[in-house]
């Protein structure tokens, strides 16, 4: 079997871009797959075109060989754009593999460990009774694992002014009345979408009571594995980061020290289901758990299913963001994961178990977009 084609789409759908990757053969069968560098989805795409000079003619069932030379081969080697796009062409292999052999992909990964993935769900409403609403109307639909946001989205059109400092009193007092409301059963966190500093970061979780929250997703950024040891010393609450690196190499200072709590990982940006696979096997040496990020298309939904069937240290997946409100996704997707009794079920077709329509994908237009922009009110430049 050899590769013919490597074809990437880039093309508006909703909310966001979805960035696609097409691995055809001389066989028939293809494969799907997805990059997760939402807002430089055409930098991904220039690389795929790079990367296929070399893939044509090659064997696609090499898929360890194929991605050390995607990543090695420039000499420069790694990088966010890179392993986004090795991210794509990866799991298309992985699924055009799978189909050739009449397997679903978890198959190729070591088999399934469960039947289902637990999933956890986010509330995005503004910090209020609004927010508190929603989480319990989530719990009484069967949720058990629940995060809210700062619920500040920001506009990419419009500056939005965020004070991380003042943020901090006011996401306490709901944070606490949340679980006050929700009871202690349920799990509990919030991604602060590493808008805070470390001292920020001690006075926020000083103002809840201890118990409040059982996670804090990425309250700093996480390019400092020295700034989160100096938080790990002032603060007992877990932490779940990861969604932003793209290598074991970034997650293993992290995993190494025991500093993150939950592996965010994104396969879909991490270098596909290959280096995610190594990032769960270091991730189980410190018996952490991974809680992988989830917030593009049904591809990268059914990529992630496969790839938390198959390991053993899982926490949660995250609920796709498309889930019952996206009709066009019915139209672009064949087949796509459906949520039901806030879990996905693990789906045993061959290959990834979902196809794309890519005859209507490929006349639809690309859009640019900026992710939103925070501003301090002094109008200096804050993390979205
Ligand atoms: O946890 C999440 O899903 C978020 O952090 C993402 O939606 C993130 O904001 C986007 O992927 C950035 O493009």
């Amino acid at each position: 079997m050899k590769i013919t084609d490597v074809k990437a789409y880039g093309f508006w759908a909703g909310f966001r871009n979805i960035c696609l990757v097409k691995v055809e053969t001389d066989s028939g069968f293809y494969g799907w797959g997805e990059s997760g560098l939402s807002g430089r989805e055409k930098a991904v795409i220039g690389a795929v075109e790079h990367f296929k000079q070399f893939l044509m003619g090659k064997d696609p069932r090499q898929i360890g060989a194929l991605w050390q030379e995607m990543y090695r081969s420039q000499y420069f080697e790694g990088g966010r754009v890179l392993a986004a796009a090795i991210a794509a062409i990866d799991i298309a292999l992985h699924d055009l593999v799978a189909k050739s052999l009449d397997i679903p992909v978890y198959q190729l990964l070591g088999g399934k460990q469960r039947d289902e993935i637990p999933l956890f769900a986010t509330s995005i409403k503004p910090m209020g009774q609004a927010l508190v609403d929603d989480l319990v109307k989530l719990k009484s639909q069967g949720w058990n694992v629940l995060r809210a946001t700062t619920g500040v989205h920001g506009s990419p059109d419009s500056a939005t002014t965020f004070e991380p400092r003042e943020s901090l009193s006011l996401v306490a007092k709901w944070m606490t009345i949340a679980r006050q409301e929700l009871g202690p059963e349920v799990t509990l966190g919030i991604d602060y979408h590493h808008r805070l500093s470390v001292p920020e970061t001690v006075s926020f979780i000083n103002r809840m009571p201890s118990g409040t929250l059982d996670f804090i997703e990425e309250p700093i950024r996480d390019e400092s594995p020295v700034a989160y040891q100096s938080l790990r010393q002032m603060i007992d609450t877990p932490f779940a980061i990861g969604e932003e690196f793209t290598s074991k190499w970034d997650f293993a200072p992290f995993v190494q020290s025991a500093l993150t709590n939950f592996g965010r990982v994104d396969i879909c940006n991490a270098g596909g289901l290959t280096e995610s696979m190594k990032i769960a096997a270091l991730c189980e040496l410190n018996y952490i758990d991974m809680m992988p990020h989830n917030p593009l298309s049904p591809l990268c939904t059914a990529a992630s299913v496969h790839f938390c069937a198959a390991i053993n240290n899982l926490a949660w997946l995250e609920h796709p963001p498309y889930d019952g409100s996206m009709e066009d996704y019915d139209k672009y997707f064949i087949h796509r994961p459906i949520v039901q009794n806030c879990a996905l079920k693990v789906n045993s077709a061959p290959g990834l178990g979902v196809d794309v329509n890519e005859d209507l994908i490929r006349h639809l237009p690309f859009k640019y977009w900026e992710a939103p922009r925070l501003y301090k009110k002094d109008g200096s430049y804050t993390n979205w």
